[in-house]
């Protein structure tokens, strides 16, 4: 299995804490990672640093085998709309929006005429168990259907790599495990790889690895077989 993206040595400091502590990680053609870990042990500076977010201030993120963290921000902004996917724990989609433009949104932004990037959302709807929902706006869906919405519009460009945080922080146990299996399923079918922040060992356990964070540092791996 390849690697697509990896970071070596990281180190983020901040002026009172230590986030990152010098970590190296790989993720791997179409795998998932989970990266679990305690309140403040560095998830999210991590995945934020993986993506391109957050700039190191030690240690090397490449995609794909080439160095990103010292690019520009706008060749960094650049990468992040073409080759990476994101989902955060709510709030994501624009309020005013239908879903389907929502979905479509990533297109759009890369300059694909209205007609033609709602077209190609649309086709995400079915997979994601949303069909005949494509012109609800998100006040009228449920937390769950808002949740498949943003994985949609993470996978709409065709990226690399998705970035989950918390992606089932907001849902309830049923809704959120419905959702990470859809996440994890759909993403691998796309054939982009996964990296999810989570608190929940459940929802962490449909992915092929876990990443165990302490005090900014990797504390173990878990890797399962076949994902369920
Ligand atoms: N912008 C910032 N400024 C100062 N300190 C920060 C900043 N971002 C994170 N930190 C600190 O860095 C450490 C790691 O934070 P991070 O958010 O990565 O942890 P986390 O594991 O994702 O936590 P949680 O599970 O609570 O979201 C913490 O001590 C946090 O207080």
């Amino acid at each position: 299995m390849g690697t697509v993206l990896s970071g070596l040595g990281l180190v983020k400091k901040y002026a009172s804490a230590t986030a990152l502590a010098g970590v190296d990680v790989a993720v791997g053609e179409r795998e998932s990672l989970a990266i679990m870990g305690p309140s403040g042990s560095g998830k999210s500076t991590l995945l934020h640093t993986l993506a391109g977010i957050i700039r190191p201030d030690d240690g090397q993120v490449l995609l794909r085998g080439e160095r990103i963290d010292h690019w520009g921000e706008n060749r960094l902004s650049a990468l992040r709309r073409r080759r990476f996917g994101f989902v955060f724990q709510s709030g994501q989609l624009l309020p005013e929006l239908p879903a389907e433009e929502n979905v479509a949104l990533p297109l759009m932004l890369e300059g694909m005429l209205r007609k033609h990037a709602v077209a190609r959302a649309r086709r995400w709807f079915a997979p994601l168990g949303l069909e005949g929902l494509e012109q609800r706006r998100p006040g009228q869906l449920s937390g769950g259907q808002a949740q498949r919405v943003a994985i949609a519009r993470a996978l709409v460009a065709e990226p690399d790599v998705v970035f989950a945080d918390e992606p089932t922080g907001a849902l309830d146990q049923s809704t959120g495990e419905e959702v990470v299996r859809l996440l994890t399923s759909v993403t691998r079918e796309q054939g982009a790889s996964l990296v999810m922040v989570t608190h929940d060992a459940d929802v962490a356990a449909h992915c092929d690895r876990i990443l165990q964070v302490r005090d900014g540092r990797v504390h173990g791996h878990i890797q399962y077989t076949t994902a369920p």
